[in-house]
């Protein structure tokens, strides 16, 4: 469970999040909302360890992980997905799973010498996991492909895979949908309800697609000028007048009431 307690981020002197309070309950599919500029995204990084708060905490399972490095949450099993780094994209997509569990043996030149068949063994188990991350996600047809040539839904279904070579407790994605055709957003939403009833996976995921929020979140949160606003059901977030309030002006009413 991670619970945020009044969080505050301000980048000189404007304030992006006011005083969030929120929980994320072990095992759900939390979904977070609101209009543009709301203050999701830095919520999100103060969490994750990429941005440090101005002030407030954020607790894990009851243990202070405030302003933790992205690397030491890591190895919690918390995790932000990240677009795939353009280094990485002339590597294929089996190499790019490999490449992500940390502590592996060959990381120093040292180790490089002295034990090469521990790496060996490491590498293989590597191969083989990150071979049943792809048939999971089924994209093992896409293994030897190049990532850069991937397109943009697959690129996010090669994201959550990476997730899934360190046995990530709680992953955070952003907008995991944007851009992402149907088809393809069923086989991401899919994915996501198996990882998270099969595996146990806790997720919350920054959402605009209503329908994505409908079938995969609940609870939903929604939050506005830097504050949390509501938090329910998508009927009950749906029904609030408060947040219709918060989209009214937006362009984005129709985006919350319809259906
Ligand atoms: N590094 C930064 N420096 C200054 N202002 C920032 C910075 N990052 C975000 N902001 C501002 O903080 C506010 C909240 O931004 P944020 O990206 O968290 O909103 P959001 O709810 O994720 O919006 P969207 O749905 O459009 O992605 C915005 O007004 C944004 O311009």
């Amino acid at each position: 469970m991670i619970t945020v307690d009044n969080l505050v981020m301000r980048f000189g002197g404007f304030t992006a999040v006011n005083g969030a309070s929120l929980t994320i309950r072990e095992g759900s599919i939390t979904g977070l909302i609101g209009p543009n500029g709301a203050g999701k995204t830095t919520l999100f990084n103060c969490i994750a360890g990429v941005l440090k708060p101005t002030s407030g905490t954020v607790t894990m399972s009851g243990e202070a992980i405030t302003g933790l490095a992205p690397h030491q949450l890591f190895h919690k099993g918390l995790l932000r997905t990240f677009q795939i780094a353009h280094e990485f994209s002339s590597l294929s997509v089996r190499e790019n799973l490999m490449m992500v569990p940390a502590d592996q043996s060959g990381e120093t030149l040292w180790n490089t010498w002295t034990r090469r068949r521990r790496i060996a063994a490491e590498e293989r188990a590597n191969m083989k996991k990150a071979d049943e991350v792809l048939e999971f996600l089924t994209i093992d047809h896409l293994a030897d492909e190049k990532a850069g040539a991937l397109s943009g839904g697959q690129k996010k279904l090669l994201e959550l895979g990476r997730t899934m070579m360190v046995d990530a407790r709680i992953v955070f994605l952003d907008e995991v949908g944007a851009g992402v055709n149907r088809t393809l957003l069923n086989t991401i939403g899919d994915a996501i309800l198996r990882l998270n009833r099969e595996r146990g996976y806790t997720f919350c995921m920054i959402e605009h697609d209503m329908d994505f929020i409908a079938r995969l979140c609940d609870p939903v949160i929604c939050m506005a000028e830097g504050g949390v606003l509501a938090e329910g059901s998508i009927a009950e977030i749906k029904a609030d007048p408060q947040v219709i309030e918060a989209y009214l002006g937006t362009g984005l009413k129709n985006k919350v009431t319809a259906q």
